[in-house]
């Protein structure tokens, strides 16, 4: 029997809202020519990445429930091993978006197990970051994010738009990654040819030096959820706009994240796409539901013990009209 093809892996990190799914659509969107499979990991019980894919040309696996370097570990070697002995339809590259909490160190290993070793190769760990936010995050969230950061191959510095020149090379300025390759962009617009089937990888990243600023970071939690908690909130009925906007104004800044799909009273056959990054949040609305019928599902990720559910759920029920 011949030898199937080593495959490659690229492996998309970075803290919760930096912007890997928008990268991620961004080149799946572009002529790329490849049969490619993603795999998305939703930390939180629903599938919000899996919906916010654009393209559905290639193969999109969701790992939800939990995080993709710890509880669903088990669930990510079966789907990789259940796409690796499909002769059919075996991808010819694989990306794996992390959630934004997964540490990719954890997941890089993974694809080091026996079983994968002659399958698959990791071509880079590419770790996105929010150069608006990313200096605002404090304690175990910015350790967390160094993390995500110490083991990059390629940094994608996103955002751009929304800081000055200063802003960024201040921010620059705190790192220390020679052998990282790092790219500024906005969106995720990032020349492909520079993301995909680069070789970069460095399996030695263990032994560069560690940055001072991330001196305490080496033993992080064994399990995220510990970090953090999750909650999230579905409806078939419509919601107000002017009310849903107030309530997630009203978040606690704890609540880092929220991410969904509504449906809106004031944007009838729109599917609107609800985006909450720190204090930043977007309303967007996106062509129907392609017959489906419309809903809302949004989660939120925060720290853990700042999630009052009961609250969140009258706040959330109280912008149902
Ligand atoms: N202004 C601006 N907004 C951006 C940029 N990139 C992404 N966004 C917005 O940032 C929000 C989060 O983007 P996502 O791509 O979903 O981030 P993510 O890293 O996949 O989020 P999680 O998977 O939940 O951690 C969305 O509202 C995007 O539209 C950018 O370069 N500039």
């Amino acid at each position: 029997m011949s030898r199937q093809a080593t495959i490659p892996v690229t492996l998309v990190s970075g803290f919760l809202g930096a912007g890997k799914t928008t990268l991620l659509n961004r080149i799946l969107t572009s002529d790329h020519g490849l049969r490619m499979a993603v795999m998305v990991n939703d930390f939180g019980a629903i599938n919000i990445d899996s919906q916010l894919i654009v393209s559905q040309t290639q193969t999109t696996l969701s790992l939800a429930n939990g995080c993709i370097c710890c509880t669903v570990e088990s669930d990510l070697i079966e789907q990789l091993g259940r796409m690796l002995d499909d002769r059919v339809n075996r991808p010819e590259y694989i990306i794996i978006e992390a959630s934004g909490v997964s540490n990719p160190s954890k997941i890089a290993n993974t694809l080091r197990y026996p079983q994968f070793r002659e399958a698959l190769a990791i071509d880079s760990i590419l770790t996105v970051v929010d150069a608006e936010q990313f200096g605002d995050l404090q304690g175990e969230m910015a350790q967390l994010a160094m993390e995500q950061l110490d083991v990059a191959d390629i940094i994608v510095l996103n955002k751009t738009d929304r800081v000055s020149r200063e802003q960024l090379d201040a921010l620059k300025a705190r790192w220390l990654y020679p052998s990282a390759r790092l790219l500024e962009c906005a969106h995720g617009d990032v020349p492909l040819e520079l993301v995909l089937g680069v070789g970069r990888h460095q399996a030695g990243w263990r032994l560069r030096p560690v940055p001072a600023t991330a001196g305490k970071l080496a033993t992080g939690p064994e399990d995220h959820s510990q970090l953090f908690d999750t909650w999230s909130f579905s409806s078939e009925r419509p919601l107000s706009l002017k009310a849903l906007r107030a309530a997630l104004a009203a978040l606690p800044v704890e609540i880092y994240r929220a991410k969904g799909v509504c449906q809106i009273a004031e944007a009838p056959g729109k599917r609107c796409i609800v985006h909450v990054v720190g204090n930043r949040t977007e309303i967007k609305p996106e062509d129907g539901w392609e017959g489906g019928a419309p809903y809302t599902q949004l989660i939120f990720i925060g720290r853990r013990g700042s999630i009052d559910g009961a609250a969140l759920q009258a706040s959330f029920e109280g912008c149902l009209v």
